[in-house]
């Protein structure tokens, strides 16, 4: 039990901004639904224990079914999710009983074993961790008029990814502290942040995108058709 890792790997979404029939976390890669590769990476890495996937209602017969047929005997338990990705994202950690916590999207395939392992040693050592790049571009906060506010120093900026790497037990404190506030946030370490826990960023790889819309999918089926077996 002691510093033992689940993964909530969530994968309810419903891909509005893809645009696709299928939700974007079952379009096919290399023959393979985006979700399952995802779920390998976690899979294969020694320092996972177990892993929870929430995905939708409606997908958790063939889940189940990608599940066996990939032998992913990590997962402990599939679980539907909610409308907004902080809904999914509790109901995955409801299932979890480790000492950390990795929240990971099931649309990020790409992550590499060592992120995995720098995340963790990273909330280890300081208690929470997520993964990040420096932003590449000038970033300008604009008002709804469409004028220029200001230009923040891009020096502190940084574009966060997944996993995001926490102690359970304060993941739920601060999860349940959202709830009770109506407060509703975009990633995991947001609603941390909001709860007094230092959250510090380690700094992961540009290839560990969330695949979001149709121009993310050229980059996936390059990286997925020259990564090697050891980036996996
Ligand atoms: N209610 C939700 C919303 C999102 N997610 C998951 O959270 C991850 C990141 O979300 P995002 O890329 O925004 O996915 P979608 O919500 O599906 O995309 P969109 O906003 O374009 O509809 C994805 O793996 C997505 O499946 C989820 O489990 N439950
Ligand atoms: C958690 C996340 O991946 C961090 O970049 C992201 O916030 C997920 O969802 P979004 O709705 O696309 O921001």
């Amino acid at each position: 039990m002691s510093n033992s890792v689940g993964v909530v790997i969530v994968a309810a979404g419903k891909g509005t901004r893809m645009g696709t029939a299928e939700s974007k976390q079952y379009l096919l890669l290399e023959g393979k639904p985006i979700a399952v590769h995802t779920l390998e990476v976690f899979q294969r890495h020694e320092r996972i224990s177990e892993i929870v996937l929430v995905t939708g209602a409606e997908d958790m017969e063939r889940c189940q079914e990608w599940i066996a047929s990939y032998k992913l005997d990590k997962v402990k338990a599939i679980v539907p999710g909610g409308s907004e990705r902080q809904h999914s994202v509790y109901r995955g950690l409801l299932q979890l009983s480790t000492e950390w916590v990795m929240v990971h999207d099931g649309v990020r395939p790409f992550v590499h074993p060592r992120e995995i392992e720098a995340c963790y040693q990273q909330a280890l050592q300081s208690g929470a961790a997520v993964l990040a790049v420096p932003v590449k571009d000038t970033i300008k906060q604009v008002d709804s008029g469409g004028t220029v506010v200001s230009t923040p120093d891009r020096r502190s900026l940084w574009a966060i990814q997944t996993p995001q790497t926490f102690r359970l037990s304060d993941l739920l404190m601060a999860y349940e502290a959202a709830e009770q506030d109506g407060f509703l946030g975009t990633d995991d370490s947001s609603l941390a942040e909001r709860a007094g826990i230092a959250v510090s960023v380690v700094e992961g790889s540009y290839r560990n995108i969330k695949i979001t819309t149709r121009e993310d999918l050229d980059f996936a089926e390059f990286t997925e058709r020259t990564r090697g077996e050891g980036d996996k």
